[in-house]
């Protein structure tokens, strides 16, 4: 990373649910322009992270600082007008609606309500471009499949206009050529919007090949930060995806 100050500073987040610590003093940071993966095996802790910051759980302790400022504990919706765009593990659509029409509720909440129509329409418009959604966008979301559900996930939140979009298993669901699409298609938001990006998935797979750095968390701490490349050789990394070296053997 540069010596500038980094777009998203978390340092000792710890979440518990009840007696059960979930997130245990996680602490990275996010470069503006970066896509950063937040890798780990399911449980260890990752949607709780990425919620913390989004403004959906409050966090126990710790600090999350956006372009500098104290976030930790903001609504959603504050968190969202501040420049935070979240898509969901769940694609969440009003299905009844149009696309352009989901598109157009997200551009209005990440304003706040504070734009008129015309260019609230004028943001959904781009941002389904972005997401390379069908040419249709008045047909309804309960049309879509998995990977237009996804796409259309990916559109509400660019439509809210982030600086900081917080991408959540983009990849499940999807085949091998899908899966592919969608990588390339954050790679562009960024190359195209300097739109920084935070990746969270269970899976390393194609993901490695777009980010520029990985951190892993397992039982809720970080094991591992680092390029790509390093993380597909440490053996840290290795045992929490394949289990203990005797039992790969095996
Ligand atoms: N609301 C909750 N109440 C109690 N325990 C929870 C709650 N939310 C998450 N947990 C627990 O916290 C741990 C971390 O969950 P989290 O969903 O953050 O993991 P994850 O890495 O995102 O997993 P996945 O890849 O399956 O989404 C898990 O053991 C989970 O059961």
């Amino acid at each position: 990373m540069s010596g500038a100050a980094p777009l998203l500073r978390v340092a000792g987040l710890t979440k518990r649910f009840g007696g059960f610590t979930a997130v245990d003093q996680v602490s990275f940071s996010v470069a503006e322009g970066e896509i950063l993966g937040l890798l780990g095996p399911n449980g260890s802790g990752k949607s709780t992270t990425f919620n913390c910051i989004a403004g959906a759980l409050r966090p126990m302790a710790g600090r999350v600082l956006f372009d500098g400022q104290e976030i930790a504990g903001r609504p959603a919706d504050e968190v969202c007008r501040r420049g935070i765009g979240r898509t969901f593990q769940i694609p969440r659509p009003f299905r009844r609606l149009t696309l352009l029409e989901n598109a157009v509720l997200a551009a209005h909440y990440g304003a706040g309500g504070a734009i008129p129509r015309a260019e609230a329409e004028a943001r959904a418009r781009d941002a389904l471009r972005l997401a390379q959604l069908p040419d249709d966008l008045h047909a309804t979301a309960a049309g879509l499949g998995a990977a237009g559900l996804k796409k259309l996930e990916l559109a509400r939140a660019l439509a809210t206009g982030p600086r900081l979009l917080l991408a959540d298993e983009s990849l499940g669901g999807l085949d091998a050529a899908e899966m592919r699409t969608a990588a390339d298609m954050l790679r562009r938001i960024r190359d195209e919007r300097g739109i920084t990006i935070v990746w969270v998935e269970h899976i390393m797979g194609v993901l490695l090949s777009v980010v520029d750095r990985v951190v892993v968390l397992d039982h809720g701490a970080v094991i591992f930060e680092g390029t790509p490349q390093a993380a597909q050789e440490d053996p840290k990394v290795a045992e929490v995806y394949l289990g203990p070296p005797e039992a790969r053997a095996a």
